[in-house]
């Protein structure tokens, strides 16, 4: 059990007032789930202030409370600890709290536009098949081992992370592998933690809806790199035109992966189709299971990452190869009758979605239409929207606009959104179902014999999120369902 002193220490502290030797139960950043003898923390956030949740939390239990300004009228059952800052407090309180479980494990962070699910998730596969007992955070799933604790994000808040953390090291873990969102970056999820490295794999147009500017989120990104301590790697993509500036302030041991020049990690693409990537990794010959230039990027980033961290180049190699994807992430039917591939992918940026159309045409034969259903997410980026849109129709024979998650959002207005990007010479190529089930038929009932059809924007999710309410939805799944009803 620990006392709130403990839990204070590497806290930058204004003033207490109370008993800082009471023991504590748990830790609370959100009023609703304090019980008896819990802290509570007080944060600033993008909706609301934490600050107003004080007496609510004190009236379910709260013994401590942390926060940036003391309330006018203190209880004196309660400690009060005044920071200058409670979101970075909250990182190393947590921190405290379970022990700091990143300083026993060897935690690497992924951060960057697109990849990181993908890499966080073949580190975790590759240095699970090398021996080691692996946790992973990522935004498809947390896993300890086998057992699969569901996610909520990308990166969870500072004290879900540290619990998990906590877990993944009395379950005997050696290695985590987290991916490490902006947002999370931003809002100090990751304070306090100990990174044994840090992976960069591009930055592109997303998330201006929070960070407002390209320039400021290029910055949030930086700070990751900023903040890694000198024993740690940061490992970056040397193609990407931000990839140097990542590291530029980095105190972290400077590594490179490349697939046009000199870096530490180089690769080469030799063969590249449905049946995966033949690439030159230095120098040695490997076949991989992912499909894709984007994927080439992916496997160096993970290559470069299990050296760093001490694997051998060899076993490396032997066991990569034979490792999958993330689930969503260019996943792929083929339907029985007329062969028409169908791919499910979570592009949902500009770029990603570019990526993923320029991959399915090098895998074209020729004459096979590519129909390609996508929808924009609700109370996300909307500058995203015209520009996603422009993306599929120019590369695309058919598109089909539709829902993703619409959140509070209306779907018919996002759409309007979408299709004002579309070049006027482009839009007999579009059509707009805001039903995502009925889009995905449409599709079906538009390909013929060998066609290529690609769902984007939702990969794995099994849920749509309408107005606050996750209902059941699976791409994949509508895709298989509806081929089989089609008899296709
Ligand atoms: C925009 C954003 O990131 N919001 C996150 C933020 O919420 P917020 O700032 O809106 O919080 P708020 O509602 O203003 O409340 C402020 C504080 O008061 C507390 N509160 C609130 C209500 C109450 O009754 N009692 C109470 O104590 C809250 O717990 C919070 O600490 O802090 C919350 C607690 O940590 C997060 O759950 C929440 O994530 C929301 C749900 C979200 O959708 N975030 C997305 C955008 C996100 O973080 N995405 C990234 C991935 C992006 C990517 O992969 O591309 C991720 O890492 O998942
Ligand atoms: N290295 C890459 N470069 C560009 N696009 C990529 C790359 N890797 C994956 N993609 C594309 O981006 C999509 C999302 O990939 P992934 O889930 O790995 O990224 P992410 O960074 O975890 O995304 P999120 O921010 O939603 O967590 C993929 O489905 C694919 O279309
Ligand atoms: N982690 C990303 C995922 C977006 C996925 C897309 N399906 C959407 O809902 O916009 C986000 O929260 O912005
Ligand atoms: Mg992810």
């Amino acid at each position: 059990m620990k006392t709130l002193r403990d839990i204070l220490y590497n806290v930058s502290i204004q003033s207490i007032q109370g008993n800082a030797d009471i023991t504590l139960q748990a830790l609370a950043i959100d009023s609703r789930a304090v019980k008896t003898g819990d802290a509570f923390i007080a944060v600033k956030g993008v909706h609301v202030d934490g600050h107003v949740y004080i007496d609510k939390a004190i009236a379910q239990g709260a013994a401590a409370v942390i926060c940036e300004t003391l309330p006018e009228n203190l209880s004196e059952q309660v400690c009060y600890v005044q920071v200058n800052n409670t979101a970075l407090a909250s990182g190393i309180i947590a921190g405290n709290f379970y022990d700091n479980p990143s300083h026993q494990l060897q935690l690497t962070g992924v951060t960057g536009t697109n990849g990181k699910t993908t890499i966080a998730t073949m580190l975790f596969r590759l240095f699970t098949r090398l021996g080691h007992h692996c946790g992973l955070l990522s935004t498809v799933q947390n896993q300890i081992g086998d057992t699969v604790i569901p996610a909520t994000h990308t990166t969870p808040d500072p004290v879900s992370l540290n619990a998990l953390l906590a877990q993944m090291l009395a379950a005997g873990c050696t290695h985590v592998f987290m991916e490490v969102s902006s947002h999370a970056i931003h809002q100090q999820r990751i304070a306090g933690l100990k990174f044994a490295g840090g992976i960069f794999s591009n930055i592109t147009h997303d998330h201006l809806d929070y960070h407002h500017t390209f320039d400021e989120y290029i910055r949030v990104k930086k700070a990751f790199f900023d903040n890694l301590p000198s024993g740690a790697f940061a490992l970056t993509n040397l193609d990407d035109k931000r990839g140097m500036v990542m590291l530029q302030n980095t105190k972290a041991r400077k590594a490179t992966y490349s697939l046009r020049t000199l870096a530490d990690y180089k690769g080469k693409i030799l063969e590249n189709n449905l049946t995966g990537l033949i690439m030159l990794v230095d120098d040695i010959e490997v076949h991989f299971r992912l499909i894709g230039e984007f994927n080439a990027y992916n496997l160096l980033a993970v290559y470069g990452a299990a050296i760093l961290l001490g694997e051998d180049k060899a076993h490396v190699l032997q066991a990569l190869s034979d490792i999958q994807g993330a689930e969503g992430r260019f996943d792929y039917i083929v339907s029985d009758r007329e062969q028409i591939i169908a791919i499910v992918d979570y592009a949902h940026t500009p770029d990603a979605l570019k990526n993923v159309l320029a991959t399915i045409k090098n895998l074209r034969k020729g004459i096979e239409q590519v129909i390609t259903v996508v929808g924009c997410g609700g109370d996300r980026d909307t500058t995203k929207r015209p520009i996603m849109a422009d993306v599929a129709a120019e590369s695309s024979d058919r598109v089909i606009f539709t829902s993703d998650n619409p959140r509070t959002e209306d779907p018919a207005a996002i759409i309007r959104e979408m299709e004002a990007g579309v070049p006027v010479h482009l839009k007999k190529k579009t059509l707009s179902i805001a039903d995502r089930k009925e889009a995905i038929k449409t599709a079906i009932t538009l390909a013929n014999k060998e066609d290529i059809i690609l769902v984007a924007g939702k990969g794995h999710e099994k849920y749509q999120e309408i107005n606050g309410v996750k209902h059941p939805f699976d791409d994949k799944q509508v895709l298989l369902e509806m081929m089989k009803m089609m008899d296709k």
